[in-house]
């Protein structure tokens, strides 16, 4: 039976990493061990069935005796802790939500619906170290596999709607903060079906732009507008979230001679969980809508095609109808009026769930398997 260190359980994509394995009976044939970096000695999760306390997660001889070690507890920990631990001459496998070490040589980026292929050839190779690939490239190849399947695309540019969650438990408390405070500096007039639509607008501007609006995490105004720009800068004026588009989405595919050219902008804007793209994509040849649709839909299991209409746009391509569900729903699939090649798409997908835990999930699921 393997024995299976669990790191950043109790954080947002380890909490739902553990919901998502209660409910498939996950931890059935493995032997768990609960670790952490701050509450050494305390009760473990409720899974179920009676867990030793707390372990402490810097523990290199904790470590040393596990066969699997999975964690969402942040690129810092994985910065400390594999390197020393991969030194002593531990050959277990290791699982890793954060992107530390997501583009080195010695890790594969899992997201098995798409490329299972790789996992099993990397595995077969000893590979040992695996990691959940960037939320928006995961939901990204989720909703558009059956295109990359049949090597239809040629190059393709991605422009996201990220929701909060993407930066972490405390910016989805401020953005929820910042719309309370501009509501809060209207509610009078609000009140009041004969105020003036342009007052109420010159008042909620003042409060975003006020000193007591709550931008602590965000760094700036987030609810009522949108942040065109996600994590560091890289050299060349992309920022790092854009650069990840396109490496990662390459190595996830295998595609290390001839990489697929995929840049765009990442943006974040006032979604709780769930993120979303708009695709162009340039096709290597004019394929008919229907034959797109239905490489789409036949992809895999979660993805689901919405018709290019408004009604089942509106009632299945959004946050508010995919959060918490498996589903990622691509629609608005049409021909540009740039010719036959020339697609585009628009997706969503819970960036929790395809985007962080369910392709960790899923790993330790091939690994038990083995
Ligand atoms: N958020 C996202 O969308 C994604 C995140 N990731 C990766 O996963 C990593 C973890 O992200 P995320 O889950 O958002 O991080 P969290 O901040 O929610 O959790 C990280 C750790 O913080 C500690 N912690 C301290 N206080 C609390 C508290 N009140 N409640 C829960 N945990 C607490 C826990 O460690 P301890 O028990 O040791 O104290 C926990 O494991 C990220 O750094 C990133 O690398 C990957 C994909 C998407
Ligand atoms: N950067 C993503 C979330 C995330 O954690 O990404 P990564 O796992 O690549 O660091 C977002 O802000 O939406």
């Amino acid at each position: 039976m393997l024995k299976v260190g669990f790191v950043g359980w109790r954080g947002m994509v380890g909490s739902v990493l553990m919901h998502r394995m209660r409910e498939e009976n996950d931890f059935a044939g493995i032997e768990p061990v609960f670790f952490t970096t701050s509450q050494v000695g305390q009760p473990g999760p409720d899974i179920g069935v009676d867990v030793p306390p707390l372990k402490d997660a810097f523990d290199q001889q904790a470590l040393k005796a596990l066969d699997v070690i999975v964690t969402c507890q942040g690129g810092d920990y994985t910065e400390e802790v594999y390197k020393p631990l991969r030194e002593s001459g531990w050959k277990g496998y290791w699982l890793d939500a954060a992107s530390t070490l997501r583009m080195s040589d010695e890790a594969t980026i899992v997201l098995d619906p798409v490329n299972r292929h790789v996992i099993d050839a990397q595995l077969a190779k000893g590979t040992r170290t695996f990691a959940g690939g960037n939320c928006t490239v995961s939901l990204m190849l989720m909703g558009l596999g059956g295109l990359f399947e049949a090597d239809l695309i040629e190059w393709m540019t991605s422009m996201t709607y990220q929701a909060a969650s993407g930066s972490g438990a405390k910016h989805m408390r401020e953005l929820l903060s910042q719309m309370g405070s501009l509501r809060d500096s209207v509610q009078h007039e609000l009140d009041d079906p004969a105020s003036a639509i342009l007052d109420i607008d010159r008042k909620v501007s003042e409060a975003m732009r006020g000193g007591d609006f709550p931008i602590e995490n965000f760094g700036a105004p987030l609810a009522g507008g949108l942040l065109p720009w996600i994590d560091k800068a890289m050299d060349n004026g992309q920022s790092k979230e854009e650069w990840k588009g396109g490496v990662e989405t390459n190595k996830i595919l295998g595609h290390t001679a001839n990489p697929i050219p995929i840049d765009g902008l990442c943006v974040r804007i006032g979604a709780m969980r769930s993120h979303s793209q708009a695709f162009t994509i340039k096709l290597k040849k004019d394929v008919p809508i229907d034959e797109i649709e239905d490489r789409l839909a036949r992809h895999n299991d979660w993805v689901k095609v919405i018709p290019n209409e408004k009604e089942a746009t509106l009632q299945g391509l959004t946050p508010a109808a995919v959060t918490g569900t498996m589903n990622v729903p691509v629609g608005r699939l049409r021909k540009l009026a740039m010719g036959g090649e020339y697609l585009t798409a628009f997706s969503v997908g819970d960036q929790l769930l395809w985007g962080a835990a369910e392709p960790l999930k899923r790993m330790l699921g091939i690994l038990r398997e083995q």
